[in-house]
Parts: C-alpha cells; sequence; structure tokens
C-alpha cells in the first residue's frame, strides 16, 4: 500500500502510545522507494530482520542489501536499528550507523531502499467533534474549526514537534502559542522565532546562539532561542525562510536535541518542543528544491492546517462577538446590517483583517466601515453589486436582505431544516434564527417545533 501524504497528517503520537500501550496500535514501517516502495507493514513489540533472505521477516529484494541487513528491536515505545554487520551498511541522514535509536519519522537508507518509521494511521474518521469551540485564545464553531480543535487538544497533550499550515492571519501563532499553554510544557517559557524578520546571515546566531568573538560584533556569549527555550516550547514563525544552509543543522538539532552556538565546540542538550508554521507550500518549496526534504518530513510527523475564513463563514458571528468581548464593548456595538455585511466578505487576510476592520468600526462608528465588494465569484451575491440607482441607506439594506435570504435559504436546504444545527452551524442564536426565517418566509422549510431542541446539549 502506498504511503500517502495523507498518512503523515493528524497524526498523534500521544494516542499512538497509548493504544500501543494497550496493545493495539503500534508504529509501522513504510518502504519509501527501491523495489517494494510502498509497501509497510505494522510494526508489533518484538524483534524484525530485514534482508534479502526469504527467511527474514521483512524480505527486501534490492541487491545491494545483505541476506541478512538490519534487525528492529521495536518495543512499546522505541525502535532500536542494529546493523547485522552487513556488507553495503546502514545509513541515517549519509552516516553509517551500526546501532541507533529512531523516532517516528526517521528515514533510514539500506541499499537503495529507503524505510520510514511512521505512526500506524490513527485518525479516526469518526473522531468525535471537539465540543469546545475554543482552543486557548482561537475561537470557532464551524465543522472545520472544530475538528482542528480536537487535533490540536490531543497533539497538545504531547510531546511531539507540530507543523501549523495556514493562509496569513488564520491563527497559526496563536495556535502555537495555545499548544503550548495546554500542554505540559507550559510553565516553561515559549520563545518566538520569526524566521522572515532575521537576516539570513544572524539565523544560526538566532537559533543556536554563539561565543564572544564568533564573527565581528559577537562581543559576548549569547544563548540561542533553543537553550531560551529549554523546558518549554521553540516556535519557529515562517520556517519556509530558513536558509538551505542552516537546515541540516536544524535538522541535526530536531534529531538528537542538542545544540552547538556559532563558534563553540561543544554541544548544550536541551530538551525542547518544536512548533514550526509557514503560510507558504512547504510541500512545493521540497519540490522546487528550496527546502529539504528530511527537514520537512521531520517537521511533518504532526500537521495541522488552519482554514481560511472564506470556507469557514459561519465562524464570523462567533469572532466579532469574542473581539467586541475583548474590547470591552457589548455584542450591540455592531448593527445587524453591518455584522451581516462582514459575514459576506471573503476576507484574503482572514481573521486578522476582520479583527482590523472590526476594531476600525468599533472606534470610529459604522461610517468607517471600508467598501468591501464581495471579490468576484465570493460570497453570497455573486454577480449582484449595490443598486447604484438608491440612497446609500435602502441600497445597503437591499443588499443585506438579498444576502441573508441566500444565507438562511442555503444554510437551511444544508441543514436539512433542522434549526438547532443550523443555528450551531451559523454560529446565530436559535430564537434570532427563528426571527430571521420568518422575516424571509422560510419558516415553512424548517422544521421542529418548539420542543425541537428540548434537552439538546452542544
Ligand atoms: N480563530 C481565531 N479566534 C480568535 N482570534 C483569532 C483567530 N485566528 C486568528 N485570530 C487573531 O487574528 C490575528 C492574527 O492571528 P495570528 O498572528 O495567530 O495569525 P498567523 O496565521 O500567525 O498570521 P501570519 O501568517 O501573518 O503570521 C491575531 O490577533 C489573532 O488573535
Amino acid at each position: 500500500m502506498a504511503e500517502s501524504q495523507e498518512d503523515e497528517e493528524n497524526l498523534d503520537p500521544t494516542a499512538t502510545l497509548h493504544r500501543a500501550r494497550a496493545g493495539r496500535v503500534r508504529l509501522k514501517l513504510v518502504v519509501l522507494s527501491g523495489p517494494e516502495a510502498g509497501h509497510n507493514l505494522t510494526l508489533e513489540p518484538r524483534e524484525y530482520v530485514i534482508g534479502k533472505a526469504p527467511t527474514c521477516d521483512v524480505v527486501l529484494t534490492d541487491k545491494a542489501i545483505s541476506r541478512q541487513h538490519l534487525k528492529l528491536e521495536v518495543g512499546e515505545e522505541s525502535v532500536r536499528a542494529i546493523d547485522m554487520e552487513s556488507r553495503n551498511g546502514s545509513f541515517y541522514e549519509g552516516l553509517r550507523f551500526s546501532q541507533m535509536d529512531l523516532r517516528p519519522g526517521s528515514v533510514i537508507t539500506l541499499g537503495n531502499t529507503e524505510i520510514k518509521i511512521a505512526p500506524e494511521d490513527t485518525r479516526e474518521r469518526s473522531l468525535l467533534l471537539s465540543s469546545r469551540n475554543r482552543f486557548g485564545g482561537l475561537v470557532g464553531a464551524s465543522r472545520k474549526m472544530r475538528e482542528a480543535f480536537t487535533l490540536l487538544e490531543r497533539m497538545a497533550a504531547g510531546g511531539a514537534d507540530v507543523l501549523i499550515q495556514g493562509e496569513t492571519g488564520t491563527g497559526k501563532e496563536g495556535c502555537a502559542e495555545a499548544l503550548h499553554t495546554e500542554s505540559p510544557r507550559k510553565e516553561g517559557p515559549f520563545v518566538i522565532v520569526d524566521l522572515a524578520g532575521v537576516p539570513p546571515s544572524l539565523v544560526e546566531s538566532e537559533l543556536f546562539g554563539h561565543v564572544k568573538g564568533a564573527f565581528t560584533g559577537a562581543q559576548g556569549d549569547r544563548a540561542g532561542a533553543f537553550e531560551r527555550a529549554n523546558g518549554g516550547t521553540v516556535f519557529l514563525d515562517e520556517i519556509g525562510e530558513l536558509p538551505m544552509d542552516i537546515q541540516p543543522r536544524l535538522l541535526r538539532v530536531l534529531e538528537r536535541r542538542q545544540v552547538k552556538r556559532v563558534g563553540a565546540n561543544d554541544y548544550r542538550t536541551v530538551s525542547v518542543r518544536v512548533i514550526a508554521a509557514t503560510h507558504v507550500d512547504l510541500e512545493g518549496a521540497v519540490q522546487a528544491g528550496k527546502f529539504r526534504r528530511d527537514l520537512f518530513h521531520r517537521l511533518a510527523v504532526l500537521r495541522v492546517t488552519l482554514p481560511p475564513l472564506r470556507e469557514r463563514p459561519e465562524d464570523i458571528p462567533l469572532l466579532i462577538d469574542t473581539m467586541l468581548e475583548l474590547s470591552g464593548r457589548p455584542p450591540s456595538a455592531l448593527s445587524d446590517q453591518t455584522r451581516a455585511l462582514l459575514a459576506q466578505y471573503p476576507w484574503p487576510g482572514n481573521v486578522r483583517e476582520l479583527r482590523n476592520v472590526v476594531e476600525q468600526v468599533v472606534s470610529l462608528g459604522e461610517e468607517a466601515l471600508p467598501a468591501m465588494d464581495p471579490l468576484p465569484g465570493e460570497g453570497a451575491n455573486k454577480g449582484t453589486g449595490p443598486d447604484l440607482d438608491l440612497p446609500f441607506k435602502e441600497a445597503k439594506e437591499k443588499l443585506i436582505e438579498g444576502f441573508e435570504r441566500d444565507y438562511l435559504k442555503g444554510l437551511i436546504e444544508r441543514c436539512e431544516g433542522n434549526i438547532s444545527r443550523a443555528s450551531r452551524e451559523a454560529g446565530i442564536d436559535r430564537v434570532y434564527l427563528r426571527k430571521l426565517l420568518r422575516k424571509h418566509g422560510l419558516d415553512q422549510k424548517a422544521t421542529g417545533g418548539a420542543g425541537d431542541d428540548a434537552g439538546h446539549q452542544e
């Protein structure tokens, strides 16, 4: 079975380990290249011999592999690889080894065959959705965000490194911070390195530190982000900006948890969880040769993607209410008309842009609302712009009426008339939803009378 990119998504080593202890789900061995590329095998806690001989537990027909090449000692929580004095050797990151411990994500090479140790696919598609509509400072009631919160809750409890992907303003930094504050490392430091903001010549010193005189301007010893984050979490923002020449050094730190300051000879051991984020397509960067594949695999053992706001407009009301609450304003600080306009805009700058607009309107008044035409093909009113023949107020109301009708019609159809579900998905109060449905003559389509929500727990 070929290993798909999805195999690496949404995995939680903590859950994997819990299940491993319970004797259910374990690690798997995946053959990435060579004649058996695509094969994989779930590993039980026992020994496996890998080689060309038909008596081996894992038979690889690659001619450059010895008959008995490598032994794997699979424990409950670890995999030890022992080279069986093979002729051509076993390699890890280009270095020959005789014995080493492998972690989920490690790739080793035997002959012309690459093998990866990966967590068994622990995704359960019927995974219970998080009942929470927030995670740290992030809020969201949409299915997509609650799915992300479910995943993040599980990831936070474990110590594995995480890669967060998402467009600008989708909350990657907030997500990293929450992963830290919800984790057992929460008492430790949270150190942020914005790799887009550090000149390439200083990246290595910023990450790993330097000793006095290591380069012009290094007037004293300085600890890098990894050392400063010892016992806590380091957040590497915009990881796609990491210069190529530093990438092998970061990979080494991720593998061994040891850092060497620029100009020093000794390594220092650190206990750090690494969370990286990027708004660029890192896999594309790997294809283009701008980002090392091995580093990508190491960073992406656990991955979460924050969806853009245009894919979850039902989160907008909750986001607005949260923003108003944070600034000490009541929900009435924004009129229904303005809310409706905000809810139909596709928000290319995502939540950050929404926050800026809400702040602007709340402090300067609704006249300060910038022109927000839905992008072509986006939003609920595609093709129907404002009626310029009407006075501003009436044109705005007409547009909003149209938006409300289209939105509610689509919503109630999607929710098959179930008001509880519709109110939950749209993030609006049930009473208000009924009122709106009545106003647009759509209440006939909605099922469930007064008792439809009785006892329903969200
Ligand atoms: N789901 C959310 N709930 C509440 N606030 C959010 C949410 N997502 C983002 N924000 C807010 O939006 C702003 C931008 O978020 P953040 O800086 O985390 O985004 P980012 O993805 O890291 O952006 P960039 O890629 O530009 O660095 C912050 O003020 C953050 O609090």
